[in-house]
């Protein structure tokens, strides 16, 4: 197995400043080829700036994001063909139906329109939206316009997967058949980059995770490794601190 395959994401030295705040501030990370990757971090600690020079939407002020040897700034094309991106707070087409939007991004990757049609027919029967394929998206509720995001994402059967909060207005069932689909692509040799506020769910679903706080990785490797004997959530308020102690102000409280 050579490094490029061994490796699905490899990310070196990435910086990315917001005038004087520097939301990312040199984050090195490998991500395993057919992991599941959690990325962790309290508000603003740089996460989605970082997934989104990940995924080429955002220009790294330094830096390098390798796609399984692939320069993803210097050969986007090249790079983006190998990614499939559900982004958090992205605007979708949402004036086509669900159909015509999974189709669309068939096309748009470079398919021809009847193998668009066939995988968009597949992947709304997997993720149980096939009776509101016709639907158009901004009729549809936060868990399936975030349903029918993940599909325009991997429609072109990209090689990683990255996905920014994807549970987030998920119903419980939803949640676990995305969950069933998204091991299934890890078995069959994908790899899955997800960031979540949700220890518990990144503690069961995911082997590896990185914690990030004020643009840096605090540490990061498996599961077992990161959480140390403890559980995911008490390490990462170990690591990363902020609890307040205390009720709170006196006029909050009533009795
Ligand atoms: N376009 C922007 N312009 C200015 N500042 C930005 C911009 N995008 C992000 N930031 C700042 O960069 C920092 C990192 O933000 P980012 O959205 O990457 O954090 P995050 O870890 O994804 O947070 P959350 O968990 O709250 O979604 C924050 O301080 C944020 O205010």
């Amino acid at each position: 197995m050579t490094q490029d395959d061994a490796v699905a994401v490899a990310i070196r030295g990435l910086h990315k400043r917001f005038g004087a705040k520097a939301a990312v501030d040199g984050i090195d990370l490998d991500v395993p080829s057919g992991s599941f990757y959690g990325l962790v971090g309290p508000n603003g600690a740089g996460k989605t700036t970082t997934l989104n020079m990940v995924t080429g939407l955002l220009r790294p002020d330094a830096g390098q994001v390798l796609i399984h040897g692939v320069d993803m700034w210097r050969d986007p094309l090249a790079g983006k063909a190998l990614v499939g991106v559900l982004s958090d707070g992205v605007r979708l087409f949402d004036r086509l139906t669900g159909e015509q939007l999974v189709e669309y991004a068939g096309l748009l990757s470079g398919m021809d329109r009847p193998t668009a049609v066939e995988r968009t027919h597949d992947l709304l029967n997997l993720l149980d939206l096939a009776s509101a394929g016709g639907t158009l998206v901004v009729d549809y509720s936060a868990g399936m316009t975030k349903k029918i995001a993940l599909a325009a994402a991997m429609v072109h059967a990209p090689r990683v997967l990255v996905l920014d909060e994807p549970f987030e207005s998920v119903d419980p069932v939803s949640a676990a058949n995305i969950r069933d689909i998204l091991h299934g692509y890890v078995r069959g040799g994908g790899t899955v980059i997800v960031s979540s506020h949700v220890m518990d769910l990144v503690e069961r679903m995911c082997d590896h995770v990185a914690v990030i706080t004020d643009g840096h990785v605090v540490v990061a490797g498996t599961v077992d490794e990161v959480r140390a004997g403890s559980t995911l959530e008490d390490r990462f308020v170990e690591l990363v601190g902020g609890r307040r102690v205390g009720e709170g102000p006196e006029w909050l409280r009533h009795s």
